[in-house]
């Protein structure tokens, strides 16, 4: 078994003429929850459809647990954004069908649970289903496949608070049981706080930070003060803004920071916000073993 889920390198896909990704380098170690952000349009069903082996790289290449994306697809469950399932199955056949595909795999135990655990009815057909409840069936034969690696494109964006806590929890759960590594991509930051210990983030179809969540967070500090700007200039400034005290900066230090200056750690969702406004501030990219190194900037 690998320690290496995903490797990408140099990886790009267009469509067309225009660029989707490109010149996209990372490695995702195995066993992690991975929050994959970015704005629309960044690229990131891209490139969970590229490593599903759904799509196929325009340049560079990419690894999925060891080997090619296409190949390891008995070991890997892939959800979709737009969560598609036979429409006219019935929850139940559609359960028989995860269990027919994925033999040797299928936790039949734990697929059923994540559906009756709403009091779905499994008679009824995909296509009377919510789209919540879609989701729901679509998670259950994810979860039920026991894949080694989880790639999951907005899996609770239209479920109700209540069913997203619990779907959460029953995924990490099983993430730690059997040290699944989960990729996740949601616009919902506050929320992939609580539940990734690693990220990715893509800008404009480039990656823009990518390493454990913890050592992003430590590689940066937020800095308030009545300035100049050119006392931070030693530290890489993502972003800085006027405030009612002064100026406040989003820094990536290195060194300690001048006297003047207030300095705090940032939350998850400042870094990411302060990323997301500013898509030129340089790439982060951080080594995950043993201590997190940078590697590239
Ligand atoms: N099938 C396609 N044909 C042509 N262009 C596409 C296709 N799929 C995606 N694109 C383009 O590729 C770029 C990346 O799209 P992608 O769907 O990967 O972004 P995303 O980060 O998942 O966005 P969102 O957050 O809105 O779901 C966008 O500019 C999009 O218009």
């Amino acid at each position: 078994m690998t320690d290496t889920a995903i490797e990408a390198v140099a990886l790009g896909k267009r469509y067309g003429r225009r660029d989707a990704l490109g010149e996209c380098t990372f490695r995702l170690p195995a066993g992690r929850v991975c929050a994959l952000v970015g704005p629309n349009g960044a690229g990131k069903s891209t490139l969970l459809g590229l490593a599903a082996g759904l799509l196929r790289p325009g340049s560079g290449h990419l690894t999925v647990l060891g080997t090619e994306p296409a190949a390891a697809r008995p070991r890997v469950a892939y959800v979709a954004q737009d969560k598609p399932l036979y429409p006219q199955l019935t929850v139940a056949e559609t359960l028989r069908l995860g269990a027919e595909l994925n033999p040797g795999r299928w936790d039949a135990g734990l697929a059923g649970r994540v559906v009756r655990d709403a009091g779905l009815d499994t008679g009824a057909r995909i296509r009377s289903l919510s789209g919540g409840q879609r989701t729901r069936v679509a998670l259950a034969l994810a979860l039920g496949k026991r894949a080694e690696l989880l790639l999951l494109d907005e899996p609770m964006a239209d479920l109700d608070p209540l069913a997203r806590h619990q779907l959460m929890g029953t995924l990490l759960a099983q993430a730690a049981e059997h040290g699944t590594t989960v990729v996740m991509s949601s616009h919902i930051v506050s929320e992939l706080a609580e539940v990734c210990d690693h990220l990715l983030l893509v800008a404009g179809g480039r990656v823009r930070l990518c390493g454990d969540i913890e050592e992003i967070v430590a590689a940066h500090t937020l800095a308030t003060g009545r300035g100049p700007l050119a006392e931070l200039a030693p530290h890489t400034v993502v972003e800085s803004r006027a405030t009612g005290r002064g100026l406040s900066a989003l820094i990536r230090h290195s060194g300690p920071v001048g006297p003047r200056w207030d300095t705090e750690e940032p939350s998850l969702e400042e870094l990411l916000l302060a990323h997301l406004r500013n898509p030129d501030a340089p790439a982060l990219t951080l080594a995950d073993a043993p201590a997190g190194r940078e590697v590239a900037a």
